[in-house]
């Protein structure tokens, strides 16, 4: 009987009330990526040009994942991973925990996804996590309005090219979806060079621009609904958290969690401290995000909830950021994509070896630079191809305002580069606003070797009139004092003096202006004597996207064989193959049961991760459906098998086979999961077997 994968599969926490209350919605997105126009090419690893559509159908029918609630009708960017997509999803997230979390000795932790408003607001995801939508009025579409303008630009220049006789790639899936809707093709008209250059550069920055520049783009260019034709209306921010109450009451409003990062944050101090102050350190946290996505598209590329991996590392902003173990990366070379280089419209990635990047100040500082080439090497342990990854630098105004570096990775794939990783020096940020909100010490302490003497504008605050004065919001107006700077202190202290009033900027109080005056406080120019420096670490974030790189490596390590298309293979690296080995009876006869039952059971024992396949399908055909799951290894028992106990080992990707004792074999096994060997070590040292296995 064929033993079957395991069949605990995640579903998507998130569930339209169309399922809940059981009646039956069909979505009109899910229904239009059913009708599967042609698809692009996919560029295999072996050079062969396959029709997307040809993976996707293999990986849909393999069970890698499928829409969410697909009998419904589905609900557009939620999907649920089947057994060999579960196992791949695991398989990488136990990769990436020996990689980085047991590797650095980081600090696992695990929490809530639920988020309080009041924590969001703080980090700034309530006002700020947005993407720019537009509407066309007439017939109420709506469009992420940089994809618009992305589409409708690229649109134009391959009309040009076509009109000038240049050769042109076709997204036949855009196209296809295009003329379905509408009775437009895109047209050949020759634009003018200004244009093209112009279009080109609006394209390499694109990722530079908010609402305002966008609207203007849109207007400049005349951007219109690429479908109909029509005018869309201006950008308008459009949140991306789901919202939500917490508790009976709807008192509590709350929001699915948007990024692992702000629970890790809100536990610093108490990491610290289970750390025993050792700095640097890093915290770790693997678990579902959820984004209400303007426009879910290509598959699990984007997608509304999806598991996340991510990683704070705490550093000491003095002394430049140095990381102890950047020496063991520094070699490692990098295709990196800088912003100078996209700000002048062009793509080209320069080669060059970390140490380089950060002795010459392309990557701001050791401790980004060691993350930026601890991800690369984990992304091509899982399979990624080196050819297809680079770092794109982000431009001054995709970062965040307090981020001082952020560079993504970036993987080639038939939609194009897809960013997989986020990789962001975000400063001493989060752990400042939640300490300014909560007045919780989020920072470190360290006793100094020699004191120190600091003269320093201080403020005196009067408290038995603060409270009473500002009730309930005299916290925040108490550390919105605190936080203010030597120099505007200095300009405050002249003021007080001049006029007996100041006025500083209060977040989150009214207006947002708080008047005090001498009777409130005093600022003085005093000497301390410090013998504990103080400060809030900065945090280097690597942020992984699961299922992004997920898809991205399997397009990396997909290829047919003998260029025959319906003959898929996924090479993936034994350490994430969802099935390690195969186990093959050369046919249903009852004397192979024993030896395949034994073997079973013995893989069991050392941790490799079998199946048994003993239908009665040909053995070729056994192999070849376990060539698409992407099972490395298969082990064949035949007669002789039952009589001397040798058996045979089959490599995927070679189809070259050894034949010795079970135990060889076994051990072989076992090194090769463990990584320990590969292929070529095996062949060499066990005897390759070129006959036929006994009937
Ligand atoms: N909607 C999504 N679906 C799948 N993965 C996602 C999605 N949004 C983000 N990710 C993954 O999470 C990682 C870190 O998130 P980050 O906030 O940096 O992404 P982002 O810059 O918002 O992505 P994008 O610009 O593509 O929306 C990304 O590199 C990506 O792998």
């Amino acid at each position: 009987m064929t033993q079957l994968l395991p069949r605990i599969f995640p579903r998507s926490f998130l569930s339209p009330p169309s399922i809940l209350a059981r009646t039956f919605t069909c979505s009109p997105a899910l229904q239009k990526q059913n009708r599967n126009p042609k698809m692009a090419t996919v560029k295999t690893k072996t050079g062969q040009e396959v029709d997307r559509l040809v993976l996707d159908s293999m990986l849909r029918r393999r069970m890698f994942y499928t829409p969410s609630f697909e009998i419904y009708g589905g609900v557009s960017g939620l999907y649920d991973y089947g057994p060999p997509g579960t196992a791949l999803v695991n398989n990488l997230t136990d990769v990436w925990r020996k990689h980085f979390v047991l590797e650095e000795d980081m600090l696992e932790v695990d929490c809530t996804m639920l988020t309080p408003h009041d924590i969001l607001k703080t980090s700034g995801h309530v006002d700020k996590f947005a993407d720019w939508m537009c509407k066309d009025p007439k017939t109420g579409e709506i469009f992420r309005a940089d994809h618009l303008v992305e589409e409708v630009l690229e649109a134009r220049l391959k009309g040009d090219k076509e009109a000038r006789g240049q050769k042109v790639e076709v997204d036949a899936e855009k196209e296809a979806k295009k003329k379905k809707k509408s009775k437009g093709e895109t047209k050949a008209v020759k634009l003018d060079d200004a244009v093209v250059k112009e279009y080109e550069e609006t394209l390499a920055q694109l990722d530079n621009f908010d609402g305002p520049e966008l609207e203007q783009i849109i207007k400049k260019f005349d951007i219109r609904n690429p479908v109909t034709d029509g005018p869309v209306l201006p950008p308008v921010a459009f949140n991306l958290m789901f919202q939500t109450s917490i508790g009976p009451s709807s008192n509590m409003p709350g929001y699915l969690r948007p990024e692992t990062a702000q629970g890790q944050f809100l536990n610093f101090q108490k990491l610290l401290e289970f750390n025993q102050q050792g700095m640097p350190f890093a915290s770790a946290s693997i678990g579902k995000s959820f984004r209400n996505e303007i426009s879910p598209r290509a598959g699990l590329l984007r997608v509304r909830e999806f598991l996340m991996a991510e990683i704070e590392h705490y550093v000491d902003p003095e002394g430049g950021k140095k990381h102890p173990r950047f020496v063991e990366v520094k070699d490692v070379e990098m295709s990196l994509l800088d912003r100078d280089v996209q700000l002048s419209g062009r793509t080209q990635t320069t080669k060059m070896t970390i140490g380089k990047a950060v002795e010459t100040g392309l990557v701001d500082n050791e401790t980004l630079g060691y993350f930026l080439a601890r991800i690369q090497l984990f992304l091509t342990k899982i399979g990624v191809d080196f050819n297809k990854l680079r770092f794109r630098q982000h431009m001054q105004n995709e970062m965040a305002h307090y981020a001082a570096d952020c560079w993504d990775a970036e993987l080639h794939t038939s939609y194009g580069w897809i960013e997989c990783v986020g990789c962001a020096d975000r400063s001493a940020y989060d752990l400042t606003v939640h300490k300014n909100k909560t007045g919780a010490p989020l920072v470190v302490r360290e006793t100094r070797a020699e004191p120190l003497r600091v003269e320093e504008w201080q403020i005196d605050i009067e408290k038995k009139k603060f409270g009473p004065r500002f009730k309930k919001d005299a916290k925040t107006v108490e550390a919105a004092v605190d936080a203010l700077s030597q120099e505007l202190r200095e300009k405050l202290s002249l003021d007080l003096k001049n006029t007996g009033k100041i006025e500083i900027d209060v977040d989150g109080v009214g207006s947002g202006k708080v008047e005090l005056d001498k009777e409130l406080i005093n600022i003085e120019k005093r000497t301390r004597v410090e013998n504990v420096r103080e400060y809030t670490p900065n945090v280097i974030e690597p942020s992984f996207g699961i299922g992004r790189i997920l898809y991205c490596m399997v397009e990396h390590v997909y290829w047919s064989r003998a260029g025959d298309e319906a003959r898929g293979v996924l090479s993936f690296p034994p350490a994430v193959a969802p099935t390690k080995v195969l186990l093959v009876p050369l046919s249903t006869n009852p004397a192979f049961k024993p030896l395949i039952q034994s073997l079973s059971s013995k893989l069991r024992k050392i941790g490799v991760f079998s199946r048994v396949d003993d239908s009665s399908a040909s053995i070729g055909k056994r192999y070849a459906r376990n060539d698409e799951l992407g099972t490395p290894f298969g082990i064949t028992v035949d007669f002789q098998s039952v009589k001397d106990n040798t058996i045979t080992l089959r490599d995927r990707d070679s189809t070259k086979q050894v034949r010795a004792s079970e135990d060889e074999i076994l051990a072989a096994l076992k090194s090769l999961t463990d990584g320990e060997e590969t292929w070529a070590d095996i062949i060499k040292r066990l005897p390759e077997f070129t006959g036929q296995e006994v009937e």
